[in-house]
């Protein structure tokens, strides 16, 4: 007999097919397959249906909440804010453990990268989280410049897309070691996790040769995030992306052991080895001894392509919560969805309530012994 579920399942699909949606492009996809990237929207491309024009700035709330497409999507990523009572209640008797993106999750997409900052309510939520919940920032910037948009100590940090954290030193596997340098800071003893190191001298030529390059092209920006790049043509004309474009590869044609990757108006360069944020995430999970799935449930909030590997990790692990940041319908792993960076800050500080509710135990800074 078939289930209202699957009724209601099939009538989704059917409802998204007429719509014009296609999966995603996983966040390993090359750019260099995706054409007019510069004309669609901050998702580089995902985007289909009525929202397709969209181009900087989001759609206002009333248009959103009325739009059929994103109604469609939201039965299927609902709100992690209406859903909060239930995943509450699935956490009963687990450790929560909170995993944040940056950029678009933690601070609104702004023009210019540097300026891209983080509300003070937004580092005192992510304070509060921290205290409760042991709590890891992974990042596309590098290390010390996410660290220095955030500025809370009682966090982890993880920058260019995982390839750059500082952990606990705790037994991981041994075929890491070799990536692993001691470090010791406030915090006492910890390693530093860094997969791509043999990458850094071409990282620094590719740095050199793209700003040599696009030094022409009004509004380029080239951001190192230390393991990566990120070439910036958000204030770049639409007449020049593809100027830049072909600049960007025919550079990257010299070193085929690097990807490119397309993020939100950046061309993201990164070394062509198997780790990612989910990796990141992973690792962490371990060197924090979180590892046992059936105890633990990873919470992991992100926007972006990068972020979706992450949200794959989650699912694989069968327990925890992939919520995406996005006020437009669009492809996802995640299971969950919040609107925008205003809704990640409530949802943030109802969680730290959450907890503190019903907390007779220490927070955590006492028991790791960090500071906030
Ligand atoms: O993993 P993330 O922390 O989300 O980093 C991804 C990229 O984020 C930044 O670029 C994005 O945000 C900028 C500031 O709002 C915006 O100007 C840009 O258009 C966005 O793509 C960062 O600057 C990049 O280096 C990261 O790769």
């Amino acid at each position: 007999m078939t289930s209202d579920f699957q009724i209601i399942k099939r009538h989704l699909a059917k409802l998204k097919e007429a719509m014009g949606f296609q999966r995603s492009h996983s966040s390993k996809q090359k750019v260099k397959s995706i054409s007019k990237l510069k004309n669609n929207d901050e998702n580089g491309g995902d985007i289909h249906g009525s929202i397709n024009a969209k181009t900087t700035s989001d759609p206002p709330v009333s248009f959103i909440t009325s739009d059929p497409s994103y109604q469609t999507w939201m039965i299927e990523h609902p709100s992690a804010q209406d859903s909060f009572d239930r995943l509450t209640k699935a956490a009963k008797g687990k450790k929560i453990a909170v995993f944040l993106d940056y950029d678009g999750t933690l601070s609104p997409i702004v023009d210019d990268p540097d300026r891209a900052f983080m509300s003070d309510e937004m580092r005192a939520a992510v304070r509060e989280v921290a205290k409760y919940f042991p709590t890891a920032i992974i990042s596309g910037r590098s290390r010390e410049k996410v660290k220095g948009f955030v500025q809370l100590s009682n966090v982890y940090y993880a920058g260019s897309h995982g390839m750059d954290i500082l952990a606990p030193p705790r037994p991981v596997k041994a075929s890491d070691g070799k990536y692993h340098t001691v470090a010791h800071g406030k915090k006492g003893q910890e390693v530093l996790f860094q997969p791509a190191k043999t990458f850094l001298p071409a990282i620094r030529e590719i740095i050199k040769e793209l700003e040599v390059e696009t030094k022409k092209i009004q509004g380029a920006k080239v951001e190192d995030n230390r393991f990566c790049v990120s070439v910036h043509y958000r204030q770049v004309r639409d007449e020049d992306y593809s100027l830049l474009q072909k600049k960007v590869k025919s550079v990257l044609d010299n070193y085929p052991e690097f990807d490119l990757n397309e993020g939100k108006k950046v061309m993201e360069i990164r070394p062509s080895i198997e780790w990612d944020k989910g990796n990141a995430l992973e690792y962490l999970l371990e060197t924090l001894g979180l590892s046992n799935p059936n105890d633990v449930l990873p919470l992991y909030i992100g926007d972006d392509r990068t972020d979706e590997d992450a949200f794959k990790v989650i699912k694989k692990r069968g327990q925890g919560y992939p919520i995406i940041v996005s006020s437009i319908p669009k492809e996802t792993e995640a299971s969950y969805s919040l609107n925008d960076p205003a809704e990640v800050l409530t949802f943030l500080l109802r969680l730290a309530k959450w907890r503190k509710s019903f907390s007779s135990s220490k927070p955590l800074a006492q028991i790791w012994g960090i500071g906030n």
